[in-house]
């Protein structure tokens, strides 16, 4: 851990590729991206036609030879090279100066805690893409403890439930490592979805998908105001607006909320006594994106029995939480090493070799110095057996 800790404060970059959207934290400047993780690109040139909120407003919208791609799914990157293109698109110009300065950057990625050795390589990839020598992974559960500013170092329990755009994630910590941990496929994109199907199964009503988020506010409407939604007949194919009762959308919600709850309730009861115990006082910190869906916390409340935080800015928790550890705010004792591992860049020696030499081409250039002067000789070598501390 403290050796892991070490390799991060080396690090410039922080990211955090989610499925909703992508964050970059620059070390000592901050937050430098957060864009939806969305590409437009055109199907017969395969360029790239829009990057972020722009491709986002696209959806739906484009003629064929236009797709809209998410080449990140659950915190996983399912689509390399365009998640490559995206981040490229979107960090460039930003990191402009910071490659001047440091032509050799290294950089931490989040990845969901419970990720598989071909959603790690993708991440790692994806970073070595994008100009990284050395790419560190970090547990998104960690960072986002670290984020909203939980004691996780300390040893008494803390928890906390991770809302994604398709995953939530619950986990206790305890001296800065995670003591048990569960993933529930649920997240602020599940319930949108819930609703949708809701209206076109009783109502039948298609609901652009930019038109779900007023209908959260309902959700949580204390007096149950009937609600108005406008969107195509799906017989006639007509615009048509209905009213809708709050209640009935709750309803439509509640399976996947259940699930969530299950799923708290399933970590605690892995959890000893002396931590849920701790949880009783401090509570419950959601973090993530669909944090913010009203009337969250409140049920969680009211299923748990115990208090329940909202953090600031649930969504920058993550990618916060590492920037903190990348600029040595976060201190933590050598028990949690587990939470940490370390990778080096992951290509084949000869991929490698190159991007190894047009690098120190441009380190050369910007420096003045001789090429390849005072670099690790290791970064020539194909990638070695991720570092496991556990
Ligand atoms: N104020 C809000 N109310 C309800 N839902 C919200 C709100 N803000 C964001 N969301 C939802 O949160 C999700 C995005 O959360 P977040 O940015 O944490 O996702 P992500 O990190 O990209 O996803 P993942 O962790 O699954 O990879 C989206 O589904 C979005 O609809």
């Amino acid at each position: 851990m403290t050796l892991s800790l070490d390799h991060l404060r080396r690090c410039t970059l922080a990211v955090d590729l989610g499925a909703a959207r992508t964050r970059v934290y620059l070390k000592q400047s901050g937050l430098i991206v957060d864009e939806p993780s969305v590409v437009a690109v055109n199907t017969q040139t395969g360029a790239l036609i829009a990057v972020g909120a722009p491709a986002e407003r696209m959806s739906g919208r484009t003629p064929a030879n236009i797709r809209v791609i998410r080449p990140i799914t659950g915190g996983t990157v399912v689509d390399i090279d365009v998640a490559q293109r995206m981040l490229r698109a979107m960090v460039g110009n930003k990191l402009r100066r910071a490659w001047r300065r440091k032509p050799l950057l290294r950089a931490a990625v989040c990845i969901p805690h419970d990720a598989d050795p071909l959603a790690r390589r993708a991440a790692l990839e994806t970073l070595v893409g994008v100009g990284a020598r050395r790419v560190e992974l970090v547990d998104s559960l960690v960072t986002a403890a670290v984020g909203c500013g939980l004691p996780v170092e300390e040893p008494e329990a803390t928890m906390i439930v991770q809302c994604g755009a398709a995953t939530t994630e619950v986990a206790v910590l305890s001296l800065g490592a995670i003591v048990a941990a569960e993933k529930v496929p649920m997240g602020g994109e599940t319930v949108d979805r819930a609703l949708m199907q809701y209206l076109r199964n009783e109502h039948e009503l298609l609901l652009p998908s930019q038109a779900v988020r007023p209908l959260h506010e309902a959700l949580a409407d204390p007096v149950d105001q009937v609600a108005e939604v406008s969107g195509r007949d799906v017989a006639t194919g007509l615009a048509r607006t209905v009213t809708i009762d709050p209640r009935s959308l709750r309803a439509a919600v509640t399976p996947p909320l259940t699930a969530l709850l299950d799923t708290i309730r399933a970590v605690l009861h892995r959890c000893p006594p002396d931590l849920v115990a701790d949880l009783g006082d401090r509570g419950v910190m959601l973090t993530g994106g669909a944090a913010g869906l009203p009337g969250l916390d409140q049920m969680i409340r009211q299923s748990t029995g115990m208090p329940v935080n909202v953090a600031e800015e649930p969504g920058l928790c993550a990618v916060m939480g590492l920037g903190a550890m990348l600029e040595g705010r976060f201190r933590q004792r050598e028990i949690a090493e587990p939470n940490f591992k370390r990778h080096e860049s992951g290509m084949g020696g000869g991929d490698l070799k190159r991007r190894f030499r047009r690098q120190v081409k441009a380190s050369g250039k910007a420096s003045g110095t001789s090429t390849g002067a005072g670099l690790d000789e290791s970064l020539v070598d194909p990638m070695p057996e991720p570092t496991s501390m556990a």
